[in-house]
């Protein structure tokens, strides 16, 4: 017995090593050997693989095998190729999928024909023009937010800033979904548990992915022994049922009366033709409704809060956004559409430069071609070598390392919008092509018109009437980054599919004023 074991232990690591399609790939022999090697870079070190990859692509190249089954290519060049806006099959790949713990969802489904049947449904909710038909909900929710931040000055109140905006952006995201929100923005929290609760559950992503029967466990315990083992858990299980009881809710009540002020994503997807009836199921449908949760919240919310440690840091920069939005919004007060503050130039290069810098996903995206092998054509000295990656094989990008890569983004560390201004337009559109923020491809991000929405409007009506260190005629209020707040509390520090920043971060604290 024991020899049969250690001849098959022999014969698997030369396999891996020898005989694998992606034997010939390039990294660290140990890598190519076990899934230890990752291991220990995200579970044991927190989410740290994405920067250990980085040193290695330094060491090996732009191709390199970061586990026994997956390869990563490091050239922005190929981001084209392996996320094509055609209808070439693309699937996720299990490793990849199995952190979100929802394989219901349309992020979480692997097969690229059964995605493109679970996302049809919802895309029309996210295009750019039905955004720009919400914005009267967005509006109110940011005047909502504008109003309890304007409370919260009289008090000179210290807030950590992401609290806020998670309480609009998950209102925002609520309404949509559900056509109701727990109304966080009159929280007295903020909703912070909330929020809390949400980055639990992708703090958890990685060792769920790494750990796959650890899920099945936990679930299995019951919810009492599982929130005594894992500190958070019991918000997590609490957010997962309130959503699973409003879909059930929505559920029962009849799809031709709805009683909503704009059509719900999950009203249209009971009644969706396109869904045959084992995708309306309760379970399918929570799954898809805790991951719109959790990436309608965090993401956009730390966007506003990286902007806003930005632009309380560099008072010229804020100067010159706010007199672009002095004169687009002569009446504070009054509405401007989307469409009109999308065309602000400096607007949309503040938004441009921080996503590049908050980003959305921190790390990699693995796709496998089932039915075409991928060529990859190295640059430079080594010139035009040619790697071939079978069919079947995962492969990763990251765009973390695209939109940090000093020929592209000069001083990429620095938050400079005016990049997004300056050159000619040939490289205006250039720098556009490797913003790869969104991911690419049919799994590019679902809600990014959403985002951006979202963020734009919120900016322009928060810098619309306060102000840093300057005031102007007109202002409610001034805004002043709180006592040690610096540049690592706004820097992605850690992958744990969304960017998490330091350990000893006491968040983006901001100090309120009212006049
Ligand atoms: C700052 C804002 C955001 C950024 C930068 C961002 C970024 C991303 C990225 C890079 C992906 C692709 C991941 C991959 O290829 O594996 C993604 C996917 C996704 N995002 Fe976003 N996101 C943002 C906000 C949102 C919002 C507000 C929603 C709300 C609905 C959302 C919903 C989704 C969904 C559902 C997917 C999965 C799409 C699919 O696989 O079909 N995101 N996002």
């Amino acid at each position: 017995m024991v020899g049969l074991v250690a001849a098959y232990t022999l014969y698997g690591v030369f396999w891996r090593l020898h005989l694998s399609p992606i034997a010939h790939i390039p990294g660290p022999r140990l890598a190519a050997l076990t899934w230890w090697y990752e291991f220990y870079y995200d579970i044991v070190l927190g989410g740290q693989y994405v920067f250990k990859m980085a040193d290695l692509h330094k060491q090996y190249g732009p191709i390199i095998r970061i586990n026994p089954y997956e390869v990563h290519i490091n050239d922005p060049d190929f981001f084209p190729h392996l996320y094509p806006t055609s209808t070439r099959r693309r699937d996720r790949w299990l490793f990849f999928t199995r952190q979100f713990g929802a394989e219901g969802s349309g992020v979480g489904t692997v097969d690229h024909h059964l995605h493109k049947l679970r996302r049809a449904p919802l895309n029309p909710f996210f295009s750019l023009q039905s955004v720009r038909a919400l914005q009267p909900v967005l509006d109110e929710r940011v005047d909502a937010l504008l109003a309890r931040l304007r409370d919260d000055g009289l008090h000179h109140r210290e807030l950590n800033i992401l609290y806020p905006f998670s309480a609009f952006t998950n209102d925002v995201i609520n309404s949509y979904a559900f056509a109701r929100s727990d109304d966080l923005l009159s929280d007295p929290t903020y909703g912070r548990l909330v929020t809390d609760h949400l980055l639990v559950g992708t703090h958890h992503g990685k060792t769920i992915q790494h750990l796959p029967l650890l899920l099945p466990l936990i679930v299995a315990l019951p919810a009492r022994i599982s929130s005594a083992l894992i500190p958070g858990w019991a918000g997590f299980l609490a957010m997962k049922r309130t959503i699973a009881a409003q879909i059930a809710a929505i559920q029962r009540s009849p799809h031709d009366n709805l009683d909503a002020a704009h059509p719900t994503i999950f009203h249209a997807l009971l009644g969706s033709p396109l869904l045959p009836p084992e995708e309306k199921t309760l379970r399918r449908l929570a799954h898809e409704g805790q991951v719109l949760v959790q990436a309608g919240t965090l993401t956009a919310s730390w966007t506003l809060a990286v902007a806003t440690f930005h632009l309380l840091d560099q008072p010229a920069t804020l100067a010159r956004l706010r007199d672009e939005l002095e004169k687009a919004m002569p009446d504070p007060a009054g509405v401007v559409p989307l469409a009109e503050l999308d065309q602000l130039p400096f607007l949309r290069a503040v938004v441009k430069e921080t996503l590049r810098h908050s980003l959305g996903a921190a790390g990699r995206s693995a796709r496998v071609c089932p039915d075409e092998a991928l060529v990859f054509v190295e640059k430079g000295a080594a010139g035009g070598r040619k790697w071939v990656i079978p069919e079947g094989v995962a492969v990763g990008m990251t765009g973390s390392m695209t939109v940090n890569d000093p020929e592209i983004f000069p001083e990429p560390e620095r938050f400079r919008p005016e990049r997004w201004l300056e050159g000619t337009e040939e490289e205006r559109m250039a720098l556009e092509r490797y913003w790869t923020v969104w991911g690419g491809g049919a799994r590019m991000c679902l809600g990014m018109w959403l985002a951006r929405a979202e963020v734009t409007l919120a900016l322009a009506k928060l810098w619309r009437v306060w102000g840093g260190e300057e005031r102007r005629r007109g202002d409610v209020g001034r805004l002043r980054l709180g006592e040690g707040v610096e540049a690592r509390d706004a820097r992605m520090a850690a992958d744990f599919f969304i960017p998490i920043p330091w350990k000893g971060t006491r968040g983006i604290r901001v100090v309120l004023e009212t006049f």
